[in-house]
């Protein structure tokens, strides 16, 4: 799926002009770097007030200045950023957790999730709660702050005006399976195994809460993206040939991170996409993920034992 995006790099127009968000919230994780960089800047420029969360507080930190200064300066089309970082790592429930809980002291609504954080190949190592990094930072991460931010997402949704929630997810997850008897790979590890499996749980775990949203008629809208092939750091750990070949050619089949980002930001603010929720989308279209992600047993079994794993009520249970 990787190779065949490559041979269809297309170099994307410039983002289009989405209705401007002020008075909006949104929180961008890994929004210091790379797609989220630059998704949190082009939601400030459209008026947002954007929250960045990441693991480096410098990073998170530098991007608010710079984010700061290039919509200050008039390169945007809006005129004052409202932008800030709050420290929130992923690999980390308790830090997930005091995120939530220092966003919730701000009492502001909360319009726009997007869940963009990740890691790649990383060697075999664990979370600070033991579990497989790739499983436990991309997927479970995730899943938790989306859980403990449903609340406020809901209360922030009007029917006109669904609040949203962006995962990103990858073509990797094409590839991916699921081992839900080790779901830490603990049998054996494969860094592209562990990696593809956490991405096809991102878009599992999407399908099942748009499920959850429509049957409990919330006002908030629930989609996953896939980027496209991206120039960014996501690939420092890939073996030292793959990462001169990237280098080399890079201009020619990778998006800039910018470009990366469209689908994101479009899925978050496009009034085409307002209502519309368990989307897998792609170059800002809708497209097919792989057939085992639309298994509703299997997104029911994930979201039952993600439950267990992170440590909360599974209130998903009566419904079928
Ligand atoms: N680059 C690509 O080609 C590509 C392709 C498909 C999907 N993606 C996905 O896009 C997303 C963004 O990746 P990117 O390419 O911009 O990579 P990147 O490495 O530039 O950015 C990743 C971001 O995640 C943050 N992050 C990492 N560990 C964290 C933690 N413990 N807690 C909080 N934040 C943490 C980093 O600080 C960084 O801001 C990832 O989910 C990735 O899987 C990227």
């Amino acid at each position: 799926a990787i190779l065949r995006q490559l041979g269809r790099r297309r170099r994307c127009p410039p983002p289009a002009a989405f209705p401007t968000q002020n008075g909006k919230v949104a929180i961008v994780t890994g929004g210091a770097k790379g797609i989220g960089y630059q998704t949190a800047k082009h939601l400030a420029r459209l008026g947002m007030h954007v929250i960045i969360a990441g693991d480096i507080e410098s990073e998170g930190q530098e991007a608010v200045r710079k984010i700061k200064e290039e919509t200050l300066t008039g390169k945007g089309h809006c005129k004052r950023a409202g932008l800030e970082f709050l420290y929130c790592d992923l690999a980390s429930m308790k830090s997930i957790r005091q995120f939530v809980q220092q966003f919730r002291a701000k009492n502001c609504p909360l319009h726009v999730l997007v869940n963009n954080a990740g890691v790649m190949l990383v060697p075999e190592r664990k979370t600070e709660d033991g579990f497989e990094e790739h499983f436990g930072l991309n997927y479970l991460g995730h899943f938790l702050l989306t859980n403990l931010l449903l609340d406020t997402l809901k209360q922030s949704g009007t029917h006109s005006h669904n609040a949203r929630i962006v995962t990103v997810s990858s073509a990797t997850h094409y590839v991916g399976k699921l081992h839900l008897n080790d779901l830490q790979s603990r049998c054996s590890y494969s860094p592209h195994g562990a990696y593809a499996q956490s991405k096809l749980a991102l878009v599992l775990f999407t399908y099942r809460l748009q499920h959850l949203l429509t049957a409990n008629g919330s006002h908030v809208t629930a989609n996953v993206v896939d980027p496209g092939v991206v120039n960014t750091e996501l690939y420092k750990h890939v073996f030292w040939v793959v990462k001169v070949a990237i280098w080399m050619t890079a201009w020619l089949f990778l998006k800039t991170p910018e470009e990366g980002a469209s689908t994101s930001i479009y899925a978050a603010v496009s009034p085409e996409m307002e209502g519309a929720g368990g989307c897998y989308l792609y170059n800002e279209e809708r497209t097919k993920s792989a057939d085992i992600a639309y298994d509703e047993e299997l997104q029911r079994r994930l979201w039952t034992e993600s439950c267990k794993l992170v440590g909360i009520s599974d209130e998903s249970s009566r419904v079928p």
